[in-house]
């Protein structure tokens, strides 16, 4: 395997009585895309959010080697992390995380903006984001004039205009009928795998996780094997 992206060890997370994560190591190369798959309450989530610096694990260590050096997660506080998440790590949620109020250009240049890139700038960068993704002529419409799909484009879009090394998605596809989550895997691959980025996705549907390069396969808060699909 080339050089890991993210290489977590030892990951613990507990809530109340509920072992989350009981100890979960995985590597990540850089430029794979890696289906994480398991039962409901297998620690799917939990395991994307502790990746990413959502979550604090309660033990265990999360290192991130980007080209520009290694950055231990579990050692960063709040602000760091979230720095991090801002500049490095983009989120593609089944919920989709945009706002509804504004319309796609100003959800896409708002990941830009809270970076410090000036908004005509962060616009003329996500046009090109939308219109790559296929989503050209739709910049000034509001979230809820989208389908789905185009929304997760959307999604899609702004996780990715950042230029973020490891795109995080969780159930990008869930509310989805088959076709359009195909089209919105499509979308999702080109523009991160494609790119030469890593794409780790948690998602319940094999469909999804076959256009993976490898699947990871949860049950009680650890990982219990790893497959290529066929
Ligand atoms: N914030 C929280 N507070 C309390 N319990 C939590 C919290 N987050 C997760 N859990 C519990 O931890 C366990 C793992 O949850 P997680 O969401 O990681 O599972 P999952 O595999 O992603 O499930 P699903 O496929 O249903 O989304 C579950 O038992 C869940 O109820």
């Amino acid at each position: 395997m080339t050089t890991a992206i993210l290489e977590a060890s030892g990951l613990t997370k507990t809530f109340g009585a509920t072992r989350a994560l009981d100890g979960v190591r995985l590597r990540v190369a850089a430029g794979e895309s890696v289906a994480i798959m398991g039962a409901s309450g297998s620690g799917k989530t939990t395991l994307l959010h502790v990746l990413a610096g959502i979550t604090a694990p309660d033990s265990g260590r999360v290192i991130f080697t980007p080209p520009t050096g290694v950055v231990d997660v579990t050692a960063l506080g709040e602000r760091d992390r979230s720095r991090l998440r801002r500049e490095q790590f983009g989120f593609v949620f089944q919920s989709g995380l945009l706002i509804p109020e504004l319309t796609a250009i100003e959800n896409v240049a708002l990941a830009l903006m809270l970076n410090g890139t000036s908004r005509g700038e962060a616009e003329h960068q996500a046009s090109g984001w939308l219109t790559a993704l296929g989503l050209a002529g739709l910049e000034q419409r509001r979230i809820g004039q989208l389908s789905g799909g185009q929304a997760q484009r959307v999604a899609i879009a702004r996780a990715q205009v950042t230029g973020a090394s490891v795109i995080f998605a969780d159930e990008p596809t869930g509310a989805l009928d088959s076709h359009t989550s195909t089209e919105v895997m499509d979308a999702l691959l080109g523009s991160t795998v494609g790119q030469g980025h890593t794409l780790i996705v948690v998602t319940h549907n094999d469909e999804v996780a076959a256009r993976c390069s490898r699947i990871i396969d949860m049950r009680d808060g650890l990982v219990v094997g790893e497959r290529v699909p066929a």
